[in-house]
This record gives C-alpha cells, structure tokens and sequence, in this order.
C-alpha cells in the first residue's frame, strides 16, 4: 500500500514537536586537539604553576640588579661571566654579587640572580661590560604569573576554541570532558555506493552520511555512521535498533516520500511512533520526525539540499541546545537580481549575495551543489506566490561572502576553468546558460557573459546580442570548441549522414547544438529532396532532448542511444569515440564600461596568452581571432 501525506505539519508544530523530545546530552573526554567547537562539561583546574619556575625571558645575562645599577652606555660596569645556562636544565649554580650567568630565553633563572641583561647592552671582553642598568625582576618571567597551580583556568560549560586549546596543553592536559551527543547516521538506498568505491551502473554515491556527520560535528554532536542500509524493511529495522541501543538521535536519509520504496515513516509507526509526516517546508516536505526504539528519530529526504535543509532548519538547533553550541547567523538585506516564483510551501531558497545582490541557485533540492554554490537563503513564507526584481530581501548567511573579482553569468564551460586559474581571478560562476548570460548583460547584473548561441544562418552569438536587445557591449571573440558525434568505441557510425538510421538522443531546443544539429539535417533534406519533417520523422529519438552535454555522453554510454551531438571533451571525459562536425564559437559579452577595469585587462590578457592556449583540454583551442574585440553597432561588421 502506497502512503499519501498525513496533513503537512507547520514550521511550528514541528519545531513543538521537537521541543518535546527529552534529550539529555552525555559526556565524553576527547584529545585537545579534537576539542575546538566542543562545550566543556568539567571544571578544569591547573595541577602545575605556569611557568612552573622563574625563568628567562630574554636571552641576556643573569645578573644581580643592584650591581648594574651605575651602568652607561658611556661608562659600562664590569662584571665576572661565570657559566652559560641553557633552556631545559636545572642549574644549581648560584650567582654572586659581581657575577653575571649568560642565560637563554626560557631558560630556570640561577639562585642569586634577580634581573636579566638583554645581550644586546652588552660586550664581551675579558670581562662582560654591562651598559645599561637593569631593575630587580627586569626581563624575568615568575612561576604561576601565567596560570597558578590550584586555578580555574576554564569554567564547566565553556565553547572551546583554539585559543583555549593552548591553555589546556599549558596545564598538561592531554583530553579533556565535553558535553556529547551520539547522532546515528543512516543512508538508505539501493542505489548508493561509498565515495571512494567504483560507480557502478545506476549507482550515485552516498552523499548525506558524510554531509549530515559533519554538520552533526558542526553542532557540537558525535556522528556515528552507520554506512549505508539496503531498501530491506529487516535491514533497516536492524540498524535502526543497533543504532538505537548506543544513540541519543538517529538521523536517516532517504525513503520518506511517497513511491513504493518509500517506507521510512512505517518502519518507524511500526517500531515507535511517527509524530509528523511531511513539513510545510520547502525544500524537505517529506521529512519524518518520530521515535523508534524509544529514541527521536528524524527521517531527512534523500535529496542532498532537502536532507541538510531540514537537518538545518530542526535537527541542528535541537543538538546545539543540548550541548550547547552556539551559532551566530548572520543576516543581510539585499535586493533581488531576479524575479522568483514561490508555491504553496513555506520556502528556503539558496541564493547567492553578489555586490548586494541576491540570485537565486536554481538547480534544485536533488543537486547538491544547489548549497555549495549558495551564500545563505531568503525565506519565503507560503502565502507569498512572488519576490520581485528590486525586492529587498533578508538573507541569512551561511558563512562569510566572498567577494569576487568578477561575476561571469552564462553558459558555463571547461575552459572557462582553465581561463580562470591562468588570470588568477577570483571569479563567481553563475552557470545559466547562453541566454541567461545575455540577459543578465542587458539588466546589467553581470560583469562577463559566456554565450554560445547559433542562429539558423549559421553564424554565432552576434545576432543574438540584437535579438536580446543589446546595444552597449561588446564582443569577445573567445575559443573554438569541436563538436560532433559522441559514439561508443564499437560503433559502425563514421560522418553524421549515418545518424539517419541509427537510435539517436538529441539536445534541447533553443541549444546551440540542436541548432547545429538541425542545420546539417536541413543540408540532408534539401540534398534528398525531401522535407525536413519528413527526414526528421524517421530518425529514432529525434524528440527525445538532453540538457547538457554530459547527459548526452551517458545516454550513450549506457546504451540508450547509439549516437548524440556533443563536444569531443566530454566525449572523451567519458571514454567515448568523436567524429567532429563543426567548430562552435564560444565568445564573452562584456559591458564595455569595464573593458579598463583591471579585473577583465586580466581576464583579456589571460585568453590572449600562450598559457591559456597550451593548458586548454581537448577539443578546446584559441585561433586567430581568440581576444578580438566585436563592438556595436555589431550589424556593421557581418557580412
Ligand atoms: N510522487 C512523489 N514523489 C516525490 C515527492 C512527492 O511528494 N511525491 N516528493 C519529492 C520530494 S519533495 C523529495 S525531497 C524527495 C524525497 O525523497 P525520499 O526521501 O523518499 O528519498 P529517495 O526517494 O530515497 O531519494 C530521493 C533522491 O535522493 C537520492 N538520494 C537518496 N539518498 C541519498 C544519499 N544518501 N546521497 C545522495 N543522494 C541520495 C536518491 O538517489 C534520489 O535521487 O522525493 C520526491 N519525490
Ligand atoms: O521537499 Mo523536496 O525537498 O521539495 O525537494
């Protein structure tokens, strides 16, 4: 039987829920160093004087103040060098009145003397010539100055950090007692592998054990990953009950919503209780909150961005009031870049904060790059359906932003990564396609554009500037990218003609590709005599559309399609054979008020250099109008 949502619970109500869970924290001693984030859960109290003697605290001589007293540069006194002390002894020496000890920094000051002589206001000859006086205790650090033995140094309930680090070691403490909290971890998924194991076919690797076991970190909590469970009903039953016997949480990931697998939420109605299924939340609706073998158990969605959002939103605040971390979320008003559409849900939305404005990260809660490229998120209650463009909005931060030299929006490409490491720059890559990249010139949001658009007559980028209604840029004529067919090694496919009747997985419409694809269908048509329609009616898969290159390649690699139009680089990222069709121009717009602007002088110089041109990978080169400048009125120039 398939689960239909209970009716969503509210941000509210989950959070009382939560409220509710009786959870006391534990104690666990762990190395110093492993301490930093974590809060004390003992007094600690020094058993040594730090230093533990008086020592040294220049390099210098040991002297008797007093004897120094009538010293001048003018008129130095004399004194009787008697023995050298270095660090790390004990001497049992004493010196005496007119003598001095040449001593090292740190080193246990000699019985009699009371004040050092820095090195420096002295001479050697057969004597020590002392040039300036010293005062008693000049230049003498005294045991327990810095800690006494008997004191508090850190108070039961302090958050750790580096700097207290020091003084644990100072004391000669070696662990230390920590509030704990044991947080099972559990990924569920027949389609989940390891990291660091081969990717076998229909195989993803685990994402949320090590994202979830690090933010579980983050909050001062103790991950324990219980790796990855099999969709077994018994399977995850048993983990689940070894987890809950040691844990104070379990945390699993994935199977919360409503396909046939989806059987989290019984697993636990069987075992516990379910307390909520499904949060007005997005993203993360599906996520579970109950108690399974008498422990809370939260059953976060298997989307990467949906699991840490709800691990954010309510698993996080619960840890850190237990152990009692503290986090400072910082939040900023800016505008919104862009319009955003909203439905029913209350929404966290990833957003990037670029010079004060806020973009949206649009790959969705399945990427889990959708976080990793965001700067915070804007809530977005549920009864707003609309943020406009201009809208001031609240992010909150997830860390400091970085503020980039330039920000590139468009059509993203390898050898863009290649341009930015030989510019050095520090670059912000908003990865929204050709289009996106020419409206975000237009609403002047965007410092470069990366395009690489064709228009039916066969020529790239220019007319689209004019059709986007752009007059004041400029074109940067960039480098050449090989496309053609990606085939398997075995395939008897060898010039395009013969995609005719193979099984073939197109581009999307609107994709430079697809346009290159059409206009050498059209080329085939006219040379038949037959209609384009007519010739495109007949090819297997002509209407089945890929996004990106990539897919294109694992469409074909596992055998879904025998042939597909794409750039040699990704064809041989995946091990697959190229036969080249066409060169496709990939160029930048840039505004041209920042054409002098030392951040894209850098960026032109970089593309213009042999560097570039040499570090390119394969099926991407320069040519001899790689760093021309296009200016308008760009209709004057085509031909
Ligand atoms: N018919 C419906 N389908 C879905 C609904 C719905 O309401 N009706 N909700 C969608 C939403 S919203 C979310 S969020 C997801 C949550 O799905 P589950 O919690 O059931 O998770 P799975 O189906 O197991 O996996 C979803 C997705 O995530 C990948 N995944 C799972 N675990 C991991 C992991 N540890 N590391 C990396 N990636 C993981 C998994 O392969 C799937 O691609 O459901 C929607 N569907
Ligand atoms: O809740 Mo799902 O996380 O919207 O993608």
């Amino acid at each position: 039987m398939r689960k239909e949502f209970r009716k969503l619970v509210t941000i509210d109500e989950a959070n009382k829920i939560i409220e509710s869970f009786d959870i006391q924290p534990g104690i666990t001693e762990i190395k110093i160093e492993d301490s930093p984030g974590r809060v004390l859960a003992e007094d600690v109290v020094s058993e040594v004087d730090v230093p533990p003697f008086n020592r040294a605290s220049m390099d210098g001589y040991a002297v008797h103040a007093a004897d120094t007293y009538e010293a001048r540069e003018d008129n130095p006194i004399r004194l009787k060098s008697v023995v050298s002390i270095p660090a790390g002894i004990n001497p049992e020496i004493h010196v005496g009145r007119g003598e001095a000890a040449e001593i090292a920094t740190g080193a246990v000051m000699p019985a009699g003397a009371d004040a050092v002589v820095m090195v420096e206001y002295t001479r050697s000859d057969k004597d020590l010539l002392i040039f300036r006086p010293v005062s008693i205790n000049e230049n003498v650090m005294h045991a327990g100055s810095d800690i006494m033995v008997g004191e508090r140094v850190l108070k039961k309930g302090t958050a750790l950090s580096t700097r207290e680090i020091g003084v644990l070691a100072a004391t000669g403490r070696r662990a230390v007692k920590v509030y704990g909290l044991d947080v099972g971890i559990i990924s569920t998924g027949n389609e989940l592998e390891e990291p660091g194991s081969k990717l076998n076919e229909g195989k993803i690797y685990d994402i949320n054990s090590f994202s979830v076991a690090s933010a579980v970190k983050e909050c001062g909590g103790n991950p324990i990953r219980y790796g990855i469970v099999r969709d077994d009903e018994t399977e995850i039953k048993n983990v689940l009950k070894k987890a809950a016997e040691r844990c104070d949480i379990i945390l699993t990931s994935g199977s919360t919503s409503a396909g046939s697998g989806d059987v989290m939420y019984r697993i636990i109605e069987e075992n516990g209780t379910v307390l909520a299924h499904g949060i007005d939340i997005k993203p993360g609706k599906p996520a579970v909150i109950g108690k399974v073998f008498g422990k809370p158990v939260f059953g976060l969605p298997g989307y990467p961005t949906s699991s840490l959002t709800i691990f954010n939103e309510f698993v996080a605040p619960l840890i850190r009031k237990i152990t009692g971390e503290k986090e400072e979320k910082t939040h900023i008003n800016a505008k919104m870049a862009v319009r955003v559409r909203s439905e029913g849900r209350s929404q966290l939305l990833p957003v990037g904060v670029i010079r004060g404005r806020v973009y949206p990260v649009e790959k969705g809660s399945g990427a889990i790059t959708t976080l990793a490229e965001a700067d915070g998120f804007i809530e977005i209650p549920s009864e707003v359906e609309m943020v406009e463009a201009g809208e001031t909005v609240s992010v909150t931060l997830f860390g400091e932003v970085d503020i980039p030299d330039l920000l590139f929006v468009g059509s993203h490409c390898l050898g863009l990564d290649t341009l930015i490491d030989v510019a050095s720059l520090k670059m912000r890559v908003i990865n929204v396609g050709s289009s996106g990249g020419l409206s975000a010139i237009r609403n002047g949001t965007a410092d470069i554009a990366g395009v690489h658009l064709l228009d039916e007559s066969g020529e790239y980028n220019i007319p689209f500037l004019e059709r986007f209604g752009i007059r004041d840029a400029v074109l940067v004529k960039g480098y050449l990218r090989e496309q053609g067919l990606i085939v398997r090694k075995d395939s008897k496919i060898s010039r395009f003609e013969d995609i005719i009747g193979a099984r073939i997985i197109n581009r999307n419409t609107g994709s430079g590709t697809r346009v290159l694809t059409d206009i050498k269908l059209r080329e085939i048509a006219l040379q038949r005599g037959i209609s384009f329609e007519g010739l495109t009616e007949n090819i297997d898969g002509y209407h089945t559309e890929a996004k990106t290159h990539s897919a294109i390649a694992s469409a074909v690699k596992l055998g879904k399609a025998d042939v597909g139009v794409g750039i040699r680089t990704v064809a041989e990222l995946n091990g697959l054979d190229f036969i080249k069709i066409a060169d496709e121009e990939y160029d930048f717009v840039i505004p041209p008020g920042l054409l002098e602007s030392s951040g894209i002088k850098r960026f032109m110089e970089a593309l213009r250099s042999q560097e570039f041109s040499e570090k390119l990978p394969p099926g991407l080169r320069t040519y001899e109008r790689t760093g021309e400048i296009i200016r308008m009125p760009y209709s004057e120039i085509r031909k």
